[in-house]
């Protein structure tokens, strides 16, 4: 599933970062056929913002098919609109795959890890080990110290679950007054332990303007 139903704010574009090009075409597509090129991934949802005019209408990609479905006003919203709509034929113990629209520079040798290593147990995500020295800040923005970095990760996505579990776990999570910033924070919160398994730092979130000319490179290391 990937959650495209954002605004991209932080990029201030005319329209949604996934809709901006890259490399000439929308980030969207790229992010699209990455995913549906991969032998192991069955077909893709695509959550979209009720007033998306730029979706451009497609029902298959590298021969799988696409559906599409209406997200929320937050990403955990988006996600669960769009665990619901998967057709019948994904059972609740069969595993998801949710990914950012806006990381099209994912690589498939980690998803074959995370399916492998993640599929073995509970789900789990792609991440990657902090390399740089923690620093806390106060509201004036000076250190006041420095944390332990040994236990602290970089959560990316793909985030692999079983449909049931998760749905359960964003439900409940939403009920509870608290809107999880990703799967395996959903996930957490149910009790479960996901499994962070490591990979490339270049799985880059496009978040700002500058994000664009950096993932345009890293797409043609890539390709
Ligand atoms: N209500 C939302 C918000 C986000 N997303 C999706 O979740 C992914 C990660 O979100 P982020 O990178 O933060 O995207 P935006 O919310 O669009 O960015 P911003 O916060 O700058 O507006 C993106 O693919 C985005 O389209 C979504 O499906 N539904
Ligand atoms: C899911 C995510 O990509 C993990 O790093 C991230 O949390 C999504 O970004 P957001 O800004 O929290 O929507």
């Amino acid at each position: 599933m990937v959650p495209a139903a954002g605004r991209g704010t932080r990029v201030g574009g005319d329209r949604p970062k996934q809709y901006l090009p890259l490399a000439g075409r929308p980030l969207l597509l790229h992010t699209l056929e990455r995913l549906a090129a991969h032998p192991r991934i069955a077909g893709l949802m695509v959550t979209l913002s009720a007033d998306d005019g730029h979706w451009p209408g497609i029902d298959a990609c590298a021969g799988k098919p696409v559906r599409t479905a209406v997200g929320g006003a937050e990403r955990c919203h988006s996600v669960l609109a769009g665990l619901a709509a998967l057709p019948a034929s994904v059972g609740e113990t069969d595993f998801v795959l949710v990914h950012d629209a806006a990381r099209p520079c994912v690589r498939h040798a980690d998803i074959d890890r995370l399916i492998e290593r993640a599929g073995a147990q509970e789900g789990g995500l792609l991440a990657a080990p902090l390399r740089d020295t923690l620093k806390r800040a106060d509201a004036w923005g000076r250190s006041v110290a420095t944390e332990p970095r040994e236990t602290r990760w970089r959560a990316f996505t793909p985030q692999m679950f079983r449909r049931g579990a998760l749905t359960a776990a964003l439900t409940a999570a939403l009920q509870a007054g608290q809107c999880p910033t990703d799967e395996a924070m959903a996930m957490e919160l149910a009790g479960a332990r996901p499994l962070l398994v490591e990979g490339a730092e270049d799985n880059l979130k496009v978040t700002t303007a500058a994000d664009f000319a950096l993932a345009e490179w890293l797409l043609g290391q890539l390709n």
